[in-house]
C-alpha cells in the first residue's frame, strides 16, 4: 500500500514535478541575488524618517518608498508629470539604477505558479504540490521501513544502482523538499479559499487629521520609531492636501502617520494569523531568507533525478512483478495464499494455484508473505508457497513473515499448507519452508496438508501435490504450471587465467565478454551504447546449466556491468558437471548463461569499514568489492589459499590494489606452506584490530564454502564475545552477510 501510495503519485506527478522544481531552483537563486546587490544597513542606524528625508532631497516627486525582504529599496515618485521608479541606497538616498523587474523572471515565476496557464494552472500547481507532499512522506516511510526505523534513517543505505541513487538523494533532501510542498500547498490552498488567509489587519482611515502645516518626514516621530529593516512601504499624502497622511507598512503592524504631528494613527499590529501567511510564504520563497532559498533550491535540485530513478525502479518493478488476476480482499478471502519469492519464480505457481482455486468457487487472496495480515475474518484455508534463499534463509518478500506472525491472530478453524520451492543441491533444501511451517505448528494452526518440497521448480511435483490438495478440500484442482527457463545471453571466453593445478585444486579466472546480438531492445537503444551487458553488480550471480543438464549451477560474479566484461571464479570440483565444463572452456567458446540478482551480498556504502573475507574461489565478489571501491574507503580482506607459489588468486590485481589503496590491508593464510594455516588463524591473529572495527561499526562480509564460513563464524563470535555482542547479533543489522556454498 505504502509503496503504491509512493509510486502512482510519482509517476503520475513526475514531470509537472521536474517544471516545478527546475522552476523552484531558478527562482530560489533569487533572494541570494537580491540581498547581494542590496545595502542593508545595520540595525538601529537608519530610521525610516531618516530614509524618507535622504530619499526626497533626491527624489522631491517621492510618492512611495518599498522595500523588499531581500532589502532592495525601491523609490516611485513621478517628474514632470511622469511616473518612475528608481532602486535607491537607503544610506544615501541616491539612485542606483532604474528599478526593472526582470522579465526572464517574472516568466520562471508564472511557470512556477501556473505553469503558464491562468487559474487552472494555479490550480494544477497546488495540487502537484500537495502530491509532493504525500511523496515525500510515504517516501520517508517506505525508507524507514527499509532501514529497520526511523533511528536507522542516517546508517549506510545497502544496495545499489538506481534504488541506491534514488534512496540516498531522498534522504538528502526529503526535508527541503517537504518544506517547499507543505508551504506551496497552503498558500494554493489560501488562494483557492480553502483555508483562511489569516486575518488581514488593513486599519481603517483616520477619521479625524491634525489638518496642521506639514512638518518635514525626517522629523515626524512616529516615523523616527521605525528601523528601516522593519519597513515594507511607505505611502506618501498627496501634495498639497493637509488632510491626507502618511500611510505605513512594516514587518510588525500598519497605520497612518499625521504628517503635521508626527502621530501614529490607528496602527494594527499583525494577527498571528497574517503573521503565520506571511511566514509560511517566506519558507516558500526565501524572501528574507536567502540561506534558506539555497537550502531549497539544493533539495529542488534532486527532484529531476529522483524523477528519473523513480521512474526506473518502477519500470524495473513493472518488468518483474507476475499480475495477479481477481483477487479477494483480506476481509471477504475464504482462502489466503501467501508468496515468498526473491526472483518472482513463485509467483508463477500461486498465480496458477489462485486461477484454479477460483475457477473452484474459492474466494482467494493473494499477497507477499510480508503483507501478512493480523486477522483474516473468513478464511479457512492458509496456503505459503515460499523459495529459500542465501544459506536457507528467507527471500525478500518474507524478510518480515516471522516478525509479523507473532501479531497474528489466527481463528480457530484456520489450517495451513506450506509448500516450498528450493534447489537439492543446496544443503539446505527449503530450509525456510521448513522454519515457516515449525513457526506456523507453534502458533497453534492445524495442518491442512504435510509440508511438501518442489526442487527447482517441478512442474510434475506441483502437479503430484495439486492433486493431494484436490483430494483434501474434495474440488477440482489440476495445477499446470510449469516455469518457463531462464532467458539465457549468449558469453565468449575472451581470458582465463589458471591457478592451483600443482596444489590439486584447480581454479581459474575465467573472463567472458557479452555477445552483441544478446543485447535486448532497451540496452541496444543509442544512449545505451556502450553497455552490453545486462545490469548486475559484483556479488551477483551467473547461472550456467552444462550441456544436457537443464539445471543451472551459480557462480558469483566478481565484476559489475560497467566493468564491460563479466568475470567468474571457478574451483574444478571432482566429479562436478559444471565446474568441468567451464574448466574445458577455451578463449573464443561460447556459453549460455543469464544473471540472477543477488541483493543480499553487497557491501554497505559510505565509510563504514568493510571486512572481506574468503577462502579458495571464494575471493571472486571480494575481488570484485575491492575493484569498485574507488572511494578508498577502507577495506580489508582475509583470504586462505593453499599455497602462495600455485593458488594465490589475484595475486598481481591484489598487489595493484593495495597500492592505489582501493584495499586498505590483505591478510593471507596458505594451508599448503611453511605456515600450515587456514583464514581463520589470520582472523585470530589479527583480533584485536578486528573487535575495534566491528566497534566503530564494520561490516563483514564471507564468501567461500559452507565448512570455511562455518569455521569463520565461530572465530568472529569469539571475537565478539568481550563486546557481549555475537555473529547472530550482527547478522540481524546487516553487518554480517554470508555467500556460502
Ligand atoms: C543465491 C541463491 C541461494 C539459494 N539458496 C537456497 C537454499 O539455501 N536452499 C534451497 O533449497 N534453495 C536455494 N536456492 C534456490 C531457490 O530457492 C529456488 O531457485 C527457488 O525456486 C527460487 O524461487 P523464487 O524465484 O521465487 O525466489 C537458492 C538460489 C539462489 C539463487
Amino acid at each position: 500500500m505504502l509503496r503504491k501510495l509512493h509510486g502512482l503519485p510519482g509517476l503520475v506527478a513526475a514531470l509537472l514535478l521536474v517544471v516545478l522544481a527546475t522552476s523552484g531552483v531558478v527562482l530560489s537563486v533569487v533572494p541570494a541575488l537580491e540581498r547581494s546587490g542590496a545595502v542593508v544597513p545595520a540595525a538601529g542606524e537608519l530610521s525610516v524618517a531618516g530614509l524618507a528625508e535622504r530619499v526626497i532631497t533626491n527624489y522631491p516627486g517621492t510618492e512611495q518608498i518599498a522595500r523588499s525582504l531581500s532589502g532592495e529599496v525601491v523609490v516611485y515618485y513621478s517628474q514632470d508629470g511622469q511616473p518612475g521608479a528608481d532602486l535607491v541606497n537607503p544610506l544615501t538616498g541616491e539612485g542606483i539604477a532604474p528599478y526593472q523587474p526582470s522579465a526572464f523572471v517574472r516568466w520562471v515565476k508564472n511557470l512556477h505558479r501556473s505553469f503558464l496557464m491562468d487559474d487552472v494552472g494555479r490550480m494544477l500547481a497546488g495540487v502537484w504540490a500537495a502530491l509532493m507532499v504525500l511523496i515525500c512522506l510515504s517516501g520517508a516511510f517506505l525508507l524507514a521501513r527499509r532501514l529497520g526505523g526511523w533511528k536507522a534513517m542516517l546508517q549506510p543505505i545497502p544496495g545499489s544502482g538506481s534504488p541506491r541513487i534514488h534512496a540516498e538523494l531522498a534522504r538528502f533532501a526529503v526535508i527541503g523538499l517537504l518544506l517547499s510542498a507543505l508551504t506551496g500547498s497552503y498558500m494554493s490552498a489560501v488562494r483557492f479559499g480553502l483555508l483562511p488567509e489569516g486575518a488581514s489587519t488593513e486599519p481603517t482611515f483616520p477619521a479625524e487629521v491634525s489638518g496642521g502645516v506639514p512638518a518635514p518626514a525626517g522629523s515626524l516621530k512616529a516615523l523616527k520609531n521605525v528601523d528601516v529593516n522593519e519597513l515594507r512601504e511607505l505611502v506618501f499624502p498627496f501634495p498639497d492636501d493637509p488632510t491626507d497622511v502618511y500611510s505605513l507598512s512594516t514587518t510588525q503592524g500598519s497605520g497612518f502617520v499625521d504628517q503635521a504631528t508626527g502621530e501614529l494613527l490607528q496602527y494594527q499590529a499583525r494577527s498571528t494569523g497574517s503573521q503565520f501567511h506571511h511566514w509560511m510564504v517566506r519558507l516558500h520563497t526565501g524572501e528574507g531568507l536567502w540561506w534558506l532559498g539555497l537550502i531549497l533550491g539544493l533539495a529542488a535540485l534532486t527532484v529531476p533525478v529522483l524523477s528519473f530513478t523513480g521512474l526506473q525502479i518502477w519500470w524495473q518493478r513493472r518488468s518483474s512483478a507476475i499480475s495477479l488476476g481477481e483477487n479477494a480482499s483480506i476481509e471477504a478471502a475464504d482462502t489466503v495464499i501467501l508468496v515468498g519469492s526473491e526472483g518472482n519464480t513463485t509467483w508463477g505457481f500461486a498465480k496458477d494455484l489462485q486461477n484454479k482455486l477460483n475457477q473452484a468457487g474459492k474466494k482467494v487472496h493473494c499477497a507477499p508473505m510480508n503483507d501478512l495480515a493480523v486477522h483474516y475474518p473468513k478464511a479457512s484455508v492458509l496456503f505459503i508457497l515460499t523459495s529459500t534463499y542465501g544459506d536457507g534463509d528467507a527471500p525478500s518478500s518474507a524478510s518480515q513473515f516471522l516478525t509479523r506472525l507473532e501479531h497474528f491472530q489466527p481463528d480457530d478453524g484456520l489450517e495451513f499448507v506450506v509448500l516450498g520451492f528450493g534447489d537439492q543441491q543446496f544443503p539446505k533444501f527449503c530450509q525456510y519452508a521448513l522454519d515457516v511451517d515449525t513457526a506456523l505448528s507453534n502458533k497453534g494452526l492445524q495442518h491442512m496438508h504435510p509440508l511438501t518440497r518442489i526442487d527447482r521448480g517441478s512442474a510434475t511435483q506441483f502437479r503430484e501435490w495439486g492433486e493431494a490438495i484436490s483430494e483434501r478440500m474434495g474440488i477440482p484442482l489440476v495445477l499446470t504450471h510449469n516455469p518457463a527457463p531462464a532467458v539465457t545471453s549468449e558469453f565468449e571466453l575472451v581470458e582465463r587465467v589458471d591457478y592451483g593445478v600443482a596444489v590439486n585444486a584447480p581454479t581459474s579466472i575465467l573472463r567472458f565478454k557479452p555477445l552483441k546480438n544478446s543485447r535486448n531492445l532497451w540496452q541496444r537503444l543509442p544512449f545505451q551504447n556502450r553497455k552490453q551487458l545486462p545490469d548486475f553488480e559484483a556479488g551477483d550471480l551467473l547461472g550456467v546449466a552444462p550441456p544436457g543438464d537443464e539445471a543451472a549451477r551459480f557462480y558469483s560474479l566478481a565484476s559489475s556491468a560497467s566493468d564491460g566484461i563479466l568475470e567468474i571464479c571457478v574451483r574444478k570440483q571432482t566429479n562436478g558437471l559444471c565446474s568441468g565444463y567451464l574448466h574445458s572452456l577455451k578463449p573464443g567458446d561460447r556459453i549460455a548463461g543469464f544473471i540472477q540478482k543477488n541483493p543480499g551480498f553487497r557491501p554497505a556504502g559510505g565509510t563504514t569499514p568493510i571486512i572481506l573475507v574468503g577462502a579458495g574461489a571464494g575471493i571472486g565478489p571480494l575481488a570484485g568489492f575491492i575493484r569498485k571501491n574507488t572511494e578508498r574507503n577502507p577495506m580489508y580482506l582475509y583470504w586462505g589459499g593453499r599455497n602462495p607459489d600455485s593458488d594465490f588468486l589475484y595475486q598481481p590485481e591484489l598487489g595493484r590494489y593495495l597500492d592505489d589503496q582501493r584495499l586498505t590491508r590483505l591478510n593471507t593464510a596458505f594451508s599448503r606452506s611453511a605456515e600450515n594455516a587456514y583464514v581463520q588463524d589470520a582472523i585470530v591473529a589479527d583480533e584485536t584490530a578486528l573487535r575495534h572495527q566491528i566497534e566503530i561499526g564494520a561490516q563483514i562480509l564471507v564468501c567461500g564454502g559452507r565448512e570455511m564460513a562455518a569455521g569463520v563464524r565461530q572465530v568472529f563470535d569469539s571475537i565478539l564475545k568481550p563486546l557481549h555482542m555475537d555473529v547472530e547479533e550482527l547478522r540481524t543489522e546487516g553487518r554480517y552477510l554470508e555467500d556460502v556454498y
